[in-house]
Parts: structure tokens; sequence; C-alpha cells
């Protein structure tokens, strides 16, 4: 019988992005299955934010492609079919919402003609607040909130979204041991459950617990591999650039 391999869930083909003078991207090439978490490793720098944007359509590529299921990032900007955990930096925390309110962000795209939330939207939310452990938080102030919940709040607008890949930029970033185990088994039960999620992160200790595969970015892939191999001390001069007696493990 003949079976019709469906399209990896991401792939990114020679992408290039340039700021003006700057080559934040090199025709950088991957695919991701469903199901897997992915580490993205690089020193800063290398490109991993503008990877990021690129996939959610934010920036337009010099060269090169993305596609999510076979399509391209405008397909799946209007389907939401992309989720992104943003760094927290790049977050305006003071703003007046609340967690829930962050969360029905995720089903805008979903909204009928009168654009009102109705009972399936609050339930989506109910559910993916649920899923993250947040209901109790639902209405408080999302500036009141860890910074491990802050990144549970947006993973739930991904799930909200109904987003099967989900992108989170320096997700352990100023978090704590606990919190970046709960948010490492959060991710992994996502995949587990048939999503696609890319993390990027400056943790090479925990990089065999957090992903099942990791890709080592400088500009372009210099590997796409399980995680001991990408920590290889030679792989990891390669990107980072230093002797490999010096990288920091
Ligand atoms: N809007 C921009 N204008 C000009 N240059 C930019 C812009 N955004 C990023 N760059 C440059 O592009 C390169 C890649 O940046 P990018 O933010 O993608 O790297 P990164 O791997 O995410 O870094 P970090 O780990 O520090 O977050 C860097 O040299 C950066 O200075």
């Amino acid at each position: 019988m003949e079976t019709t391999l469906a399209p990896p869930s991401l792939e990114v083909s020679g992408l290039t992005v340039r700021y003006g003078a700057v080559t934040a991207l090199d025709g950088a090439t991957f695919s991701l299955a469903a199901g897997r978490v992915t580490g993205l490793v690089g020193m800063n720098g290398s490109g991993k934010s503008t990877l990021f944007k690129a996939v959610m359509g934010l920036v337009r590529p010099d060269a090169g492609t993305v596609r999510v299921h076979g399509r391209g990032t405008e397909h799946a900007r209007r389907h939401g079919t992309v989720a992104y955990v943003p760094q927290t930096e790049d977050v305006d925390w003071t703003f007046p919402l609340s967690v829930r309110d962050v969360v029905l962000m995720g089903r805008y795209g979903h909204l009928g003609l009168t654009r009102r939330p109705r009972r399936a939207d609050h339930g989506a939310v109910d559910a993916a607040l649920a899923r993250v452990s947040l209901t109790d938080l639902a209405d408080r102030q999302i500036g009141a909130l860890s910074g491990g919940q802050r990144r549970r709040a947006f993973v739930a607008r991904g799930l909200a979204q109904e987003a099967s890949v989900l992108l989170l930029d320096e997700p352990f970033a100023g978090v704590d041991r606990r919190t970046e185990a709960t948010l490492t088994t959060l991710l992994r039960d996502l995949a587990a459950g048939g999503r696609t999620v890319l993390v990027s992160t400056h943790d090479l200790q925990r990089l065999d617990e957090l992903c099942d595969d990791a890709v080592l970015l400088h500009h372009h892939v210099i590997l796409h591999a399980a995680p001991t191999e990408v920590l290889r001390p030679e792989n990891l001069a390669r990107a980072f650039g230093v002797d490999p007696a010096e990288v920091p493990r």
C-alpha cells in the first residue's frame, strides 16, 4: 500500500536574514517532526531570536523559506498554528491584563463574526489554564506572577490558540531550578501529546533532560543531533568559537 508522508511540522530551508550590514541568519536549514522537544543552542547573537521571528512571520527573510506543516508563515499566522513564548524582557508586565486576558488572546483567531468570546472560547481558556496549573491565578495581573508562572501563562495562550508548534525563547532565564524542572516536564508532556516544541536555552548542563534533539546554531545550523552529540566539546567549540577545553559544561 502506498503511504503519503506528512510534511515536517517545521521546515526551515536556506533561511537568511540580514539587518542592514548584520547577517543574523545565513542559510539556516533544519526540520522538526511532531512529538519532540528540540533545544536551540547558540551563543548570544547567533540568530536564535531572529529564527523565531522569521518562523512567526515577524521578520522577512532575505532568502530561504519557512514551512509549517507544509504551508507558509502567513497561513500559519492566520490559523494560529505556531505559538511564541517571548523572552520576558520583550513583554510589558505593567500592562493591566489578567492571566485569563492573556490566555484569551490565544482565541482571537477563533472568534466568530461578533468578535466576542463564546462559551467554547472560555472553555478553551479554562482548559489551557488548567493544563499549565494556573487556574487559581487566572484573575491575577500578569505582572504579579513569578518568572515560571509568566512563562506558563504564555504557554497557556498557545494552547488556547490550538497551536501545534510551540516556540519558547529562553524560558529558563532567571528562573530557579525547581521552576525549570516544572517547565521542562510541561514541555515534555506537550510534545508527548503530539506538539512540536522548539526551545532556545543557555542551560547546557540540563540539555539532555530538556530535549530529544538539539540544533546548534551559529547563523547557520552547525549540527542537528541528539543532545549528547551536540554537547561534545568539539561541536560546542564550533558554535561558541572557543577552545573545546574552555567550553563551560
Ligand atoms: N532589529 C535589529 N536590528 C539590527 N540588528 C539586529 C536586530 N535584531 C538582531 N540584530 C542582530 O542580529 C544578530 C542576531 O541577533 P539575535 O537576537 O537573533 O541573536 P540571539 O541568538 O537571539 O541572541 P541572544 O542569545 O543574545 O538573545 C545579532 O548580531 C544582533 O545584534
